[in-house]
């Protein structure tokens, strides 16, 4: 039994009402000047004002001075592809030069052409660079995350990414797993797309959800690569087994992904750069979270999602990296954070609960993490700064001074 007690510490922290917060609710958050959390076996047994904290330690605890430094919940990343080997630096420059997204992809290059390293890696090469990138996610304040299957795009080959992303959970992340074999159609398919939304929907999504294998099921729901009845189809398929329903909507086109999203009232609708009022009012009102991922519209240099009309019509947001090796190469929550608040207007305030508590419902996961509340457990960042907000202020500089998951220091100053 260990029992920890970190003191004179700034914290920052949602307070979680057993769902996720919307509008004006975005902008409440708790915070005390002189604060101290109690930890016992990695879990929060108090947390508050230090006076009153210190009337819980009737035994010996190890005290950890925090100098005053702001703390904060571990970052919870709800939507990335971290399973990947190789990057496409090459492909960046490219979209520099003025090609785009989509055009690189029906070329059979992007998505596809990390398709061909995953498919070619061995199930430990995978292992190795799935991890090194989790590891940088965890550096950055990431304690918890969700990691996508989908450059796979064959039963073998995504069994063997869910597999790799099952293998690094609680390591000391804890990890979601979604399965997304629909995240484009793999060449042997191209003429016959349809035959390959067969396969995922009778064979993959069946196999994997008896496997136990993933929590979710994602779709790419856009022009030239899922349309929204083979979403449609693909979700409710994924429903039938079991998983919980995630989409890839309107990140391009408008193709009407969020009404879908609204119309299966699925767990969370990301992206939405390009989504309709009327979606978003759809998703507004059957309460669907929107995950967004500015690091990805800056990395593609798009304008952002719509976060504050999103926040004023009361759709509830999370945050996420979407780290990948192609649209957005990014394991960082605080480039997020930071993006959130001076990209798309967000408050400090809004932007923090967006990337802990939100994220967590996101994933399903806010029972456990997303806040610093008694009966949590211990996962907290402590920043180089009295308030979150210097995550946004002092640009280009990782903030981030310590992690902690379950109360075991991971990563200093690096
Ligand atoms: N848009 C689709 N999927 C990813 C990108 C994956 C990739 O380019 O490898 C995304 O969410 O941005
Ligand atoms: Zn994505």
């Amino acid at each position: 039994m260990t029992l920890k007690l970190f003191r004179n510490a700034r914290i920052y922290t949602p307070l979680d009402k057993g769902r996720p917060l919307r509008g004006s609710e975005m902008n409440q958050i708790y915070s005390e000047e002189k604060g101290a959390i109690l930890i016992r076996d990695g879990y929060i047994e108090s947390i508050g004002q230090e006076l009153e904290v210190l009337k819980y330690v009737t035994e010996d605890a190890l005290e950890i001075d925090l100098g005053g430094r702001c703390v904060i919940p571990g970052f919870v990343d709800p939507h990335t592809h971290a399973c990947f080997v190789g990057t496409r630096e090459r492909e960046f420059i490219l979209r520099l030069q003025g090609a785009s997204y989509l055009e690189i992809l029906k070329m059979g290059g992007g998505i596809l052409s990390t398709v061909d390293k995953v498919r070619s890696a061995s199930y430990d090469e995978l292992y190795t660079s799935t991890e090194e990138v989790v590891n940088r996610a965890l550096k950055n304040g990431t304690t918890s995350m969700e990691i996508k299957s989908g450059y796979g795009l064959s039963l073998d080959h995504e069994v063997k990414m869910l597999e790799v992303i099952d293998a690094l959970k609680g390591k000391p992340v804890d990890i979601i797993a979604t399965f997304m074999g629909a995240h484009a159609v793999p060449r042997e398919y191209k003429e016959n797309p349809k035959a390959y939304v067969d396969l995922v929907v009778e064979e993959m999504i069946p196999h994997i959800a008896a496997k136990g294998l993933a929590k979710y099921c994602d779709v790419f729901c856009e022009e030239s690569v899922f349309s929204v009845d083979d979403a449609r189809r693909i979700l409710l398929a994924a429903r039938k087994c079991g998983l919980g329903l995630k989409i890839h909507a309107d990140e391009v086109y408008d193709l009407g992904g969020a009404k879908l999203a609204a119309e299966l009232k699925v767990d969370s609708a990301e992206h939405l750069l390009a989504a309709s009022e009327e979606g978003l009012k759809a998703m507004a009102e059957s309460g669907v979270l929107a995950v967004l991922l500015p690091a990805t519209a800056f990395s593609l240099r798009k304008s952002y999602a719509p976060a504050r009309k999103m926040i004023e019509m009361g759709v509830p947001v999370a945050l996420a990296t979407d780290c990948n090796p192609g649209s957005c190469y990014c394991e960082s929550m605080e480039m997020v954070f930071r993006l959130a608040i001076l990209g798309m207007g967000l408050s400090m305030e809004e932007s923090l609960v967006a990337s802990t508590l939100n994220a967590a419902y996101a994933i399903g996961m806010a029972t456990h993490v997303g806040s610093l509340e008694r009966g949590k457990k211990a996962d907290f960042v402590v920043l180089e700064g009295e308030t979150p907000g210097i995550m946004a202020y002092h640009l280009g500089w990782r903030n981030i001074k310590e992690v902690y998951k379950m109360g075991q220091r991971f990563s200093s100053e690096v």
